[in-house]
């Protein structure tokens, strides 16, 4: 990928978009909601209206894989037309997958997601750390070599997430805690912002997490179906706020499949955020 590496796109894409990661998630129940069909074709009407609703107006937009996997190859099909569109029309495309495996397999997964001229590159992806930060080295090599990104969990919105996240090793440093370091550490000296992204939930209240560091972007999952409002953001996220890339997809999605009305739902989301950090 030439240009700007990550970190400097999503700043800019911020800057003239405002502040949301609008989620492509195509639950079954969506579909049903929006009176399509519980198939491939169902999926491809749903997420490439998504597209159109969104992806002129958004900065990041999120599909999340395995709603696109479930329908086999033609689902992969849908998602790599989602991410070509989307990116065609300005929006930066965060592709969920949540991929962490040992090193060997995890260069695998980065040679799918973050390397130039895949089918299934995005301009980001979602890691887990959780078989060791070190094991995603391949990918963020990878991802710092072609310009990408990546959002590594730290602290998921889930609530199951806290007994491993915060648990306490030997220094007493919390796990997330340490993945925010790790993080850190690759994004030393990036300006305006290092390309090695986390995910904090917008859902878990004060975090402990001491992010003044980080000097990357944050990923907040957790606005609307899952209960966090805009004004959560700064109980959570405190002085790291303007770094912050909330994410919300139910919230948004339930207001399709008219494209109007799905737009005009981002934009109220993404203008609430931008009234809540000011
Ligand atoms: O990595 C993520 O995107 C993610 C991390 C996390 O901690 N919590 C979380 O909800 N997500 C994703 O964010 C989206 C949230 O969707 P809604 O609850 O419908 O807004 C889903 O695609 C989740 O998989």
């Amino acid at each position: 990928m030439s240009g700007q590496h990550f970190g400097a796109r999503l700043t800019g894409a911020t800057a003239a978009r405002g502040p949301l990661c609008a989620g492509i998630d195509p639950h079954p129940g969506l579909l049903d909601a929006w009176g399509l069909p519980r198939d491939a074709a169902g999926l491809e009407r749903f997420a490439l209206t998504c597209v159109e609703a969104l992806a002129g107006v958004v900065a990041v937009l999120k599909p999340q894989s395995a709603f696109f996997e479930a329908y086999g190859s033609r689902g992969v099909a849908v998602l790599e037309r989602v991410i070509a569109e989307s990116r065609a029309a300005g929006a930066l495309v965060l592709l969920d997958v949540k991929r962490g495996d040992i090193g060997s397999t995890m260069a695998a997964y980065a040679q799918a997601y973050l390397a130039d001229g895949s089918p299934l590159a995005a301009d980001a992806v979602t890691l887990s750390p959780f078989l060791g930060f070190g094991s995603l080295d391949p990918a963020l090599d990878l991802a710092a070599r072609t310009g990408r990104g990546v959002f590594v969990l730290a602290r998921t919105s889930n609530s199951e997430g806290a007994s491993v996240q915060r648990a306490v090793d030997g220094g007493g440093r919390t796990v997330a805690q340490a993945v925010v370091d790790a993080a850190a550490a690759r994004n030393a000296g990036a300006a305006p912002l290092g390309s090695v992204g986390l995910v904090v939930g917008a859902t878990v209240g004060n975090s402990g997490l001491d992010l003044s560091a980080l000097n990357g972007p944050v990923l907040a999952p957790g606005l609307g179906a899952q209960g966090a409002g805009p004004a959560d953001l700064r109980a959570v996220f405190g002085a790291a706020l303007p770094h912050v890339l909330p994410a919300s997809s139910r919230d948004i999605l339930r207001h399709g499949p008219d494209v109007p009305a799905l737009r005009d739902a981002a934009l109220r989301v993404r203008d609430s955020l931008v009234a809540a950090a000011g």
